[in-house]
């Protein structure tokens, strides 16, 4: 009878149909039958063909993704996998867990994706065979008792060594720290030498500007500066611009995406960086020069080494920056008692320091930034909160070695993702207003910020290096342009009748003000996300100090 049946059908439709019954069959025993069998391995969240997986939904909306997943495990935080590419993500959102995976160096590395970061920034393949040599005895890069390598660490290492011994807290990090805030504060005035002329809305109403731009543009250029002098600068003007594009597109870079066939938008800034730092001069850290010249890099390779370092250094200050000012200017009781903490932090000058040219004005005052850090409840509260809710990136490691982590057994040859929005918005740790911009919870709670579902910064051997940096950076930019401009949101800006401002108690609170941009979660997240591209927070500024702007 189904013999008959079938010779009635045509071909096509009996093969659809056969596949379709064999798709059933795999996904039956893929996501039902197997889980029953071995539930020591982490559930995979269903999908309907295999290798692609989830793949698409992961480029395009991996959140909603990691949200799918949180909720197919009723939202019990307990581990569960996706597919990208042929390849099992393991995805740690409990605590717990997360913990145990930062410590696991053994099991889990960091290495590999290290490796494709690498390749993906276009380190040549003979460099990066020599990169990750370890000097032994006799070899051509070995040098005995070696003074600048007394660990005969490889290259990779050695820089990320040179790296932590600059960032973390002490005197080279002040340097830096101290060079960054002086760069912004030349660079935050109008005229000729500062950079808010090229932030202006509108030609007509001087000093309404985007507040996007602002942070962007100071911050970027002030960073650049602070790393490298004014050689990159003077290599190419335009290389701030270059640095921006290139951390807009940077995602297809290290996806893999920045270079093949086709010009991609991350292309051209990335050639042009590339190009500016080739040039020896720029390297800040004189340290690695000659150690990168002993292991034979060549300067195409070097300079996608300087590359990678300088983008960690750029890409999430500006943006973290700018979400706590439009916080601010949409929350007037926030906005003053920032402004209370960042006056205290100001230092004049004793009288016989101040220079005559200057009078004394407040162009000499010093930011103690050190204070500032350390003493701003508030500001600090507004930091850790906007970093909780604007973090879309995660942390990614290879699983090298079999093991276990919250009872179930992770496979080597798989990767695991430590999401940090799914972290900070775990319902169990930060309860039910978890979605609201609260920075109050930071304060009534002060063991929050060190809690393991609190990682803006990952956490193990690899949490950042900047942090401590970053945050002075940021303090102090906001520190300076409150002390020197007067900023309200624009006056006569686009009203939104139904905007809601962030409320502390989640209640809508409807009023005529500009709406609060959105933030930017299209495209894959590489750390703090941006606003949506033409969403942003127009500003009118005037300035309070008579001498700068
Ligand atoms: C708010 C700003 C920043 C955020 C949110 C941030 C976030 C992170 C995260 C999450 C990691 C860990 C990656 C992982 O383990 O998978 C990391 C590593 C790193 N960050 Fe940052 N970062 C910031 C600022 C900076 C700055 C300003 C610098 C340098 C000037 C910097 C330099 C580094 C370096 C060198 C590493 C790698 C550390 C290592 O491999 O040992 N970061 N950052």
């Amino acid at each position: 009878m189904i013999r008959e049946l079938l010779h009635e059908v045509p071909f096509p439709v009996t093969a659809i149909l056969v596949l379709a019954w064999l798709l059933l069959l795999w996904r039956f025993w893929m996501f039902t039958m197997k889980p029953l069998m071995r539930p020591s391995d982490p559930k995979e969240l269903p999908y309907w063909i295999p290798y692609v997986g989830h793949t698409l939904a992961f480029f395009r909306a991996s959140d909603k993704l990691l949200e799918r997943g949180l909720n197919y495990m009723n939202r019990s935080h307990e581990i569960f996998a996706v597919r990208v590419l042929g390849k099992k993500i393991y995805i740690i959102t409990e605590p717990a867990d997360v913990t145990a995976a930062f410590r696991d160096s053994e099991g889990l590395s960091f290495d590999g994706l290290l490796g494709r970061l690498l390749r993906n920034f276009n380190v040549k393949p003979e460099a990066f065979e020599r990169a990750w040599h370890k000097p032994q005895p006799g070899d051509w890069c070995y040098i005995p008792n070696n003074p600048l390598n007394p660990d005969q660490l490889d290259l990779i290492h050695f820089v990320e060594a040179v790296y932590k011994k600059q960032l973390l807290p002490g005197e080279h990090e002040e340097k830096l720290s101290q060079a960054f805030l002086s760069s912004a504060s030349k660079s935050m005035q109008f005229g000729p030498d500062g950079l808010l002329d090229n932030c202006q809305m509108n030609e007509e109403i001087r000093r309404r500007l985007s507040l996007y731009s602002l942070c962007r543009l100071v911050i970027v250029d002030a960073v650049t500066r602070s790393f490298f002098g004014n050689h990159l600068h003077n290599i190419d003007p335009d290389i701030v611009e270059h640095m921006i594009s290139f951390n807009r597109y940077a995602w297809m870079v290290v996806f893999g995406f920045g270079t093949g066939l086709f010009e991609t938008p991350v292309a051209k800034p990335q050639k042009a960086l590339m190009a500016a730092l080739k040039g020896e001069e720029a390297w800040v850290l004189k340290q690695l020069l000659p150690v990168m010249d002993l292991v034979g890099i060549d300067v195409e390779s070097r300079a996608a080494m300087l590359l990678m370092s300088y983008w960690a250094a750029i890409s999430n200050e500006y943006n973290v920056t700018f979400w706590i000012l439009a916080y601010l200017l949409y929350d007037e009781s926030l906005f003053l008692a920032v402004k209370q903490e960042t006056e205290a932090a100001w230092r004049q000058p004793p009288p016989s320091v101040a220079s005559p040219s200057s009078g004394g004005e407040d162009q000499d005052e010093q930011l103690d930034v050190m204070y500032l850090s350390a003493n701003s409840p508030r500001l600090e509260a507004i930091f850790n909160e906007t970093l909780r809710l604007r973090n879309g990136a995660g942390a990614i490691r290879e699983v090298t070695k079999t093991c276990v982590i919250g009872g179930k057994v992770f496979q080597a040859g798989n990767s695991l993702m430590i999401p940090f929005r799914q972290l900070h918005t775990n319902e169990k740790v930060w309860g039910p207003t978890v979605n609201n911009f609260d920075p109050s919870r930071f304060l009534d709670k002060k063991s929050l910020a060190r809690h393991p579902s609190f990682r803006p910064f990952g956490g193990g051997a690899t949490m950042c290096a900047g942090k401590t940096l970053a945050k002075e950076e940021v303090f102090g930019f906001i520190a300076i342009l409150l002390r020197r401009f007067d900023v309200r949101l624009a006056a006569g800006a686009p009203l939104d009748e139904t905007a809601s401002r962030p409320s502390k108690d989640g209640s809508p609170n409807i009023g005529r003000i500009p709406p609060f941009p959105l933030m930017n979660d299209t495209v894959p997240s590489l750390g703090i996300n941006g606003p949506i591209d033409g969403m942003d927070v127009i500003v009118d500024i005037t300035t309070r100090c008579p001498k700068k702007g």
